[in-house]
């Protein structure tokens, strides 16, 4: 059984100038322990997806399931990641981390000791004092990614979660998420617009039409992972596929030029 499906939804914004269809027709379904990303045009819905599986946003058509019930709100069994770190300034690292298990409802003396197990699971061993603003965009975001892993949501969802950070802070958060969602097993669905990132990290990439967005095509990605960083880009074999999938993003975003 897929642990998230997502049947014939459909989604429209009620703006000022009319109402605007974001989504028609979206069909996917995820499997427990597997690591979807999606890519596709700017606004072409990727963001609404992914927060209508959070809970949200409610689909106006269609259905989303999570392990077999329909999502209605968000719940601890799913944990989002955003750009952009919202980190509380006021809280320091290790304050941070412990607010995500405030939520998650364990008891105030376990939770400084589960937190801090999480700031050594994301390299942060000697930060735990520091306030966010004492902290590098990479740092901050290896918080928040804490903060959510720290109440085991068995689904992580990503929304761009790299995409304010330099290219090599960029590429060791990926290695790290790998890592991480190995050992503890998570299922992903991760929005991102770098097609490398999309193929490296997912075991299938899926694409999007321009608004309103559709799947239009989906790519497995079968690849040795047990290779290093250096030997799996360099491959024919990965970049065959993000020749692949960088052709059907562009198809989406400008179909006159590559006809
Ligand atoms: N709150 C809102 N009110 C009105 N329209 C919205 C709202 N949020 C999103 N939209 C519109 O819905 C469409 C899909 O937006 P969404 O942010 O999901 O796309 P996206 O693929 O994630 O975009 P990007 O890649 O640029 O981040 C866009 O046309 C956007 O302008």
């Amino acid at each position: 059984m897929s642990q998230i499906s997502i049947a014939q939804v459909e989604k429209s914004y009620q703006t000022r100038h009319g109402s605007v269809l974001a989504l028609a027709d979206v069909n996917l379904s995820i499997a427990e322990g597997e690591f979807v990303s999606l890519v596709g045009p700017s606004g072409c819905g990727k963001s609404t997806l992914l927060y209508m599986v959070g809970g949200f946003l409610k689909p106006d058509s269609g259905r989303i399931e999570v392990d077999g019930k329909l999502v209605q709100k968000p719940g601890l069994d799913r944990g989002l990641v955003f750009q952009q770190y919202a980190l509380f300034p006021w809280l320091t690292v290790l304050q941070n981390i412990a607010y995500g298990l405030e939520a998650a409802g364990t008891p105030r003396k376990q939770r400084l000791a589960v937190a801090a197990e999480f700031v050594s699971m994301v390299g942060l061993k000697g930060f735990e004092h520091r306030y966010p603003r004492e902290l590098s965009g990479g740092m901050q975001q290896r918080v928040a990614l804490a903060r959510t892993l720290s109440y085991d949501p068995k689904i992580l969802l990503l929304d761009e979660p790299f995409g304010a950070l330099d290219s090599q802070t960029r590429e060791s958060m990926q290695d790290e998420l790998l890592r991480i969602c190995a050992s503890m097993r998570k299922t992903v669905l991760m929005v991102t617009h770098d097609v490398n990132e999309a193929v490296y990290l997912s075991k299938r990439v899926v694409v999007m039409s321009r608004r309103p967005g559709t799947i239009v095509d989906e790519f497995p990605v079968d690849i040795d992972r047990s290779q290093g960083r250096e030997e799996i880009m360099l491959s024919d074999s990965f970049n065959d596929i993000r020749n692949k999938v960088w052709l059907a993003v562009r198809h989406q975003a400008s179909p006159e030029s590559v006809l």
